[in-house]
């Protein structure tokens, strides 16, 4: 026998404490975690979503520090504890492609914010429907060749990959442009955005300050193709520890020489940061080949058949050039609607009166595929109606 769901209701409010932040008409759901916290969700705050947090061993109410960019406000909202890291909150009367958010409350990128920052703190992220396309990490000591094969996959594949334009403090080369191979900035507005949370991974290379925002590969992603990001190798392991799911690949030189001819080859640094990008090289390649951060390595000696081996591994040596874009169907969450859990699905049931009542009346999420994206994306869900399912809850499916 299958668990019956047990929907429940948001006037559960009712049970929780009223102090003067918690009105039951202001927020309009509120969700136990663990023995000791209560999150209220739904207070509109400008034109957005907002959290509060009851925390029940002080008998006080915090405003968390909230990461990630903020759903706006909905005529109502409900909610669900997915799992101990994240709650799934639903908008009514909101179109698919924008009513599902997820309340990061206790994942590792959050875990890690709390500790920086030293304040209660959350996390949106935006539940995409449809197939997760897992970014791709390339690290290896500078000149090997990473840009050089992400420049010939984009150019095969153009409408399947996206470059992450990371930020530097170095100066631009000749022929490289803002916006386009970086987004040349300085220290302080970069060292200021750090702060803020806005980056994914930053590091310090050869001297200057490197970083994945947050938004560099949101925008990839957004845009439906898979992110390719070229970053040393602190960065990868700054990647590895974060929310972000990626597979990470290592590109190492034939040899030191090598390296050095064709570092000096691209007359691009001077003969003194030749020599740092030189000596970095040399604890990069260790680090490289050391087990457990890197998923692949591939030794870039002869460029063609490192390319081929590129390709090969992500799948792409069959000759497909084309890249399936999954259209999410556009539907709309019922204004009135109750929200319940069984395993990795939460069933969405309208509770709209017979009048109201459109052809769907039952929504499915399956979790079960999803996979974090950048902070401020979880990407994977699929949603679809199972008339199987209405039986079990006794509701009507529109016929
Ligand atoms: N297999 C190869 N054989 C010979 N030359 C190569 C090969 N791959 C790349 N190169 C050349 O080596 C130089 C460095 O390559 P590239 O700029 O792509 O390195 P990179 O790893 O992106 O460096 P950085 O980290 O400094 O940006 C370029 O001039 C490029 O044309
Ligand atoms: N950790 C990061 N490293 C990055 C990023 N963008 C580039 N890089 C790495 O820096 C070196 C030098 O690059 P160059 O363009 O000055 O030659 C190279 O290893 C890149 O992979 C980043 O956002 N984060």
């Amino acid at each position: 026998m299958g668990e019956a769901p047990a929907f429940f209701e948001d006037d559960h409010l009712e049970n929780f404490p009223n102090g003067t932040l918690f009105n039951t008409k202001v927020f309009e759901t509120a969700i136990n975690v663990g023995c000791n916290k209560i999150y209220a969700i739904g207070a509109t705050e400008k034109e957005s979503i907002g959290i509060r947090i009851f925390d029940k061993s002080t008998n006080e109410w915090v405003v968390p520090t909230v990461l990630g960019m903020i759903p706006k406000s909905s005529d109502g909202y409900s909610a669900i504890l997915v799992d101990e890291d994240r709650i799934l909150v639903v908008k009514r009367n909101t179109k698919s492609d924008d009513c599902f958010w997820f309340l990061e409350i206790n994942t590792p990128f959050v875990k890690e914010q709390k500790t920086r920052l030293g304040t209660e703190v959350v996390a949106w992220s935006k539940a995409v429907i449809g197939e997760a396309k897992i970014p791709i990490v390339i690290s290896g000591p500078s000149g090997v060749g990473k840009g050089t094969l992400i420049a010939k996959l984009m150019d095969e594949f153009p409408s399947t990959f996206g470059f992450s334009v990371s930020h530097t403090t170095r100066a631009p080369r000749i022929n490289e442009h803002n916006g386009v191979h970086y987004h040349f900035t300085e220290r302080g507005d970069m060292e200021n955005d750090i702060k803020d949370g806005k980056f994914l991974e930053f590091a310090a290379v050869h001297g200057n300050l490197y970083g994945t925002s947050v938004e560099a590969v949101e925008v990839v992603t957004d845009d439906e193709k898979r992110c390719i990001l070229d970053i040393d190798v602190q960065g990868a392991r700054s990647v590895r520890a974060s929310s972000l799911e990626a597979i990470f690949i290592f590109i190492c030189p034939p040899s030191f020489d090598q390296l050095e001819k064709r570092l000096r080859a691209r007359g691009t640094e001077t003969e003194e940061q030749i020599q740092k990008r030189l000596r970095n090289a040399k604890a990069e390649i260790e680090q490289g080949n050391s087990p457990g951060l890197f998923d692949h390595i591939l030794v870039n000696d002869n460029l063609e058949t490192c390319y081929e081996n590129l390709k090969e591994l992500l799948g792409l040596s069959d000759g497909t050039k084309t890249n399936k874009i999954l259209v999410p169907e556009l539907v709309r969450m019922p204004l009135e609607h109750t929200v319940s859990k069984i395993g990795h699905k939460i069933l969405i049931k309208s509770s709209a009166t017979d009048e109201e009542k459109s052809d769907i009346n039952m929504f499915v999420l399956d979790l079960s595929s999803i996979k974090s994206g950048a902070p401020g994306r979880t990407r994977g869900l699929n949603i679809y109606t199972e008339p199987s399912l209405n039986g079990v809850i006794g509701s009507k499916m529109g016929s």
